[in-house]
């Protein structure tokens, strides 16, 4: 648990809890009894605390802290910060690997710390719903001051070790072996004061400012906590370091008993599980086949079909993960295209490395050797199937062959084949080099060993991989069909788009359905209903009632706006503003990068670049850009335009167009819908209950086989937001399945054409005979 050693007069403790070396009561325990023996040993005069094996700890361990353990871990916890703190003897922490929560704290209570350069530092319990409970909100803003600390605790970022020299975090960054330094090191302190090297005797150093400082960073936290209590509630902690350092941490301890029994916690807890626990994945038709009976294959190489956004994305994806890619796209200007994108992206890493394992092409012969292909053609049947029926012609027999498509028939593009069994769905999130979820869709004929391959797949390029079945939309897209229609018969009724969108953010979405749209493009939709044949380029279909489509209720407003040429801002037109609109950018808007958490202003960046499209396809195509989506909303809704609203420039607020407001004024007259003042609840109720509602569905169908699995899908794919844990977990814990139900029933009961405000029957059965969605997979043994 903590091996105990000497050398010399160096006591060396080695935490050794394999894999992460987190603090259980019985690690911490033996960290106890360790520095207890060095103390009381004449012969030794220093201490070193490092980890075995891969890593320093990682923090306390979570199933401990959460579960019946909780108190003795927290005691052991404050006896090691006591011993720790109080020691007449100098220890040297000795980092490598990840210092996290607990471990980084620890090391701060140390007198010293060294770090290899690899080493990463962070404090990422926000993340858990938490605050660094073990002294961290009051040892950190002592060394790095009350600004930065807020920055890096409400983030939760990592530290990489050369940032923490330079922040003052570490002393020394040792090159060479960690242990044997650290030990000299030791040696060459030792007799020397501890007290100005405990750092909870320093002030801090902004300390003066802390008041100015909290109110001018309150507003931005509030606006990235979206709902969240963890980040203002560190902040909280924080402003408590000014205080003398008792009282900080009783102030500390207090707020972290707040959050720790919050529901909040709770579900972000739940979400640190799920993400891990989705790769447990079971076939939701056949459990027998599941991550332990099913082999996946080896995948060295993959073929990528077509160099789109998406394809680049998928490209520069796997070329990360170290594998081979051939990249074919027919086009060559394209090509060029996305080969330039690639290498910018790359640049930023050890490109030349990973540009050599890219071959690109235009003839389909490259991929004769492929282990695996990735189609990422345009989203048409009919295109796909042909891309298969070639590819399934020129591939070696064994190779598996995916589609990356968001919504259309797995099985179909599988029969344009003679191996079936090798076919399966690799949906891809864009920009799919940002985004960390791959929705993997099995078909009826794909085999246990394919499904595997593309699960296996998922891990290796870094993604979160849920599997699920094969239906229009799979799980993402279609709970989202029920969530669009919902909100915009909202529209029909007599609330604008803005006030959909607002209700929707305040839940704590970063974007509401219809600044969604604007972004992500108006056509995509339409040209499904188009294939669908639920309107046509020219209007309703011949004889359809305008209302109604196959018996259900429609709503062709988005249609109406296509038809007007309002597509969203990926248009044509939405470049041309872009470049003009350069010098129109007044607002600052911020862009943190994940690698060294360096921040920079947009404006100076582009004092570097032609033009702002330019820079929203560098930012697109950068994946250690954070705020990604937020820079690309607030970028795009600065300039384009858009499909519902009107944005000024300078400004990030959507404001109504009033050609739309018209448009959507004249629609209601015409069809007689009488305008009436809806509640934000309503809004938030109807939109979010026929989602989930259609979760229901997708459970009983056997398409996910559990919730958990939605909840990743949502939290990784649709910026579901993470406090709340996703929305089956938030149904169910936090409002209640039975409310859920009697809300169903009373908006179904007022607008019994809406099909998808019925509620499930699987929901009606679950709430009649007191179920639950643990009991279909959820990770509650975990919490
Ligand atoms: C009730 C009232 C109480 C009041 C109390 C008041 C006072 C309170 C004082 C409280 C003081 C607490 C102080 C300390 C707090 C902490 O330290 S919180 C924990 C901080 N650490 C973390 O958040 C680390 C989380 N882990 C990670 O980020 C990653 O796992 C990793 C370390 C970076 C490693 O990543 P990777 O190599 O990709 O491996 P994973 O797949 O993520 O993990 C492997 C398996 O390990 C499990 N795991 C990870 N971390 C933990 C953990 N901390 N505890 C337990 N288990 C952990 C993970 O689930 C994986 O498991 P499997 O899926 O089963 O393989």
């Amino acid at each position: 648990m903590a091996e105990y050693s000497t050398y010399g007069s160096v006591a060396v403790l080695q935490v050794n809890n394999p894999p992460l070396n987190t603090f259980t009561r019985h690690v911490l325990q033996a960290l106890v009894s360790g520095l207890e023996r060095a103390q009381r040993d004449p012969a030794v005069r220093s201490i070193v605390i490092a980890g075995k094996g891969p890593t320093f700890p990682a923090g306390a361990d979570l199933e401990e802290l959460l579960g019946t353990a909780a108190a003795p871990l927290l005691s052991n916890l404050r006896m090691v910060d006591k011993h720790v703190d109080t020691c007449q003897k100098p220890i040297v922490c000795a980092i490598h690997g990840t210092a996290l929560g607990g471990g980084f704290e620890l090391a701060l209570a140390s007198h010293y710390r060294l770090a290899v350069p690899s080493a990463t530092l962070s404090l990422p319990e926000v993340h858990l719903g938490m605050l660094p409970g073990a002294g961290g909100t009051q040892r950190l803003p002592r060394v790095v001051g009350v600004k930065s600390a807020i920055q890096l605790i409400t983030s939760g970022q990592d530290i990489k070790a050369q940032q923490a020299l330079t922040l003052g975090l570490v002393d020394k960054i040792v090159q060479g072996d960690l242990l044997k330094e650290a030990v000299s090191f030791a040696r060459s302190v030792e007799g020397r004061p501890l007290e100005d090297r405990r750092i909870s005797q320093r002030t801090v150093p902004d300390a003066d400012k802390v008041d100015e400082v909290v109110e001018a960073t309150r507003k931005t936290i509030l606006r990235k906590a979206r709902g969240a209590i963890a980040p203002l509630t560190c902040v909280q902690a924080i402003q408590a370091s000014v205080l003398p350092f008792a009282a900080g941490m009783a102030r500390e301890a207090d707020l972290m008993t707040y959050l720790m029994t919050s529901w909040q916690a709770a579900a972000q807890q739940y979400v640190f599980f799920s993400e891990r626990e989705v790769r447990q994945w079971s076939h939701p038709r056949d459990k027998h086949i599941n991550f332990r009976t099913a082999k996946p294959t080896v995948i060295k190489s993959v073929g990528v079909v077509g160099a789109g956004t998406m394809g680049a994305g998928i490209t520069i994806s796997l070329l990360q993960a170290g594998l081979k890619v051939v990249l074919l796209e027919v086009n060559k200007k394209q090509l060029d295209k996305a080969i330039a994108v690639i290498q910018k992206t790359l640049r930023q890493k050890s490109a030349s490395q990973k540009m050599s394992q890219l071959t690109t092409t235009m003839d389909y012969s490259q991929l004769s050797d492929v282990d695996m292909v990735i189609e990422a053609v345009f989203e048409n049947l009919r295109l796909k199937k042909e891309v298969f029926r070639k590819l399934d012609v020129i591939t070696k027999p064994q190779a598996v062959l995916a589609s990356n498509t968001s919504g259309l028939d797995i099985d179909k593009i599988a029969a344009a084949t003679k191996r079936p069994d090798k076919v399966v769905g690799t949906h891809f999130f864009s920009p799919a080099n940002v985004m960390r979820l791959l929705e993997n869709i099995y078909g009826k004929k794909t085999s246990a060993e394919t499904v595997a391959t593309v699960m296996q797949l998922a891990t290796t390029i870094g993604k979160v991989g849920v599997l699920v079945g094969n239906c229009a939309g799979f799980v993402g897209n279609r709970m989202l069909g029920p969530y669009r229609s919902e909100a915009l018969f909202l529209l029909e009724e007599g609330v604008d788009p803005q006030d959909v969108d607002r209700a929707i953010e305040e839940f704590g979405f970063p974007m509401g359905p219809f600044r969604m749209t604007d972004l992500a493009g108006n056509d995509i939709g339409w040209r499904r209903r188009i294939e669908a044949r639920l309107t046509t380029e020219h209007g309703p279909p011949p004889d359809t009632p305008a209302l109604y489509r196959r018996g259900d209720r429609y709503c062709p407003l988005p249609d109406m706006l296509c038809l007007q040429g309002r597509l969203g801002q990926k248009t044509g037109a939405g470049c041309m503003m872009l470049q003009e609109a350069k010098d129109d950018l007044t607002e600052n808007i911020y862009i943190r990068f994940r690698t060294d958490g360096s921040v920079f202003d947009l404006r100076r960046l582009l004092a570097h670049t032609k033009t702002l499209e330019e820079l929203i396809l560098d930012l697109l195509f950068a994946d250690d850009c954070a705020l990604l989506a937020h820079t690309e909303a607030a970028l795009m809704s600065h300039h384009a335009p858009s499909m519902c609203n009107r944005y000024d420039p300078g400004s990030r607020t959507a404001l109504p167009d009033p050609v739309v407001l018209q448009m959507i004024q004249d629609y209601r007259q015409e069809h007689g819908f009488k305008k009436r003042t809806i509640s934000s609840q309503e809004i938030v109720e109807r939109c979010l209950y026929s989602l989930i509602n259609e979760g229901f569905h997708v459970l009983d169908e056997g398409i996910a086989s559990r919730a958990l699995d939605i909840d990743v899908i949502y939290l990784f794919g649709y910026g579901w937001p993470r406090h709340t844990g996703g929305p089956m977990y938030y149904v169910e814990r936090v409002i209640g399945l039975e409310k859920l139900l009697r809300s169903l029933e009373t908006y179904s009961a007022r607008y019994p054409n809406h099909s998808h405000l019925q509620p499930s029957p699987l929901l009606r059965d679950m709430v009649a005979k007191g179920g639950s969605l643990a009991a279909l997979g959820t990770t509650d043994s975990k919490l």
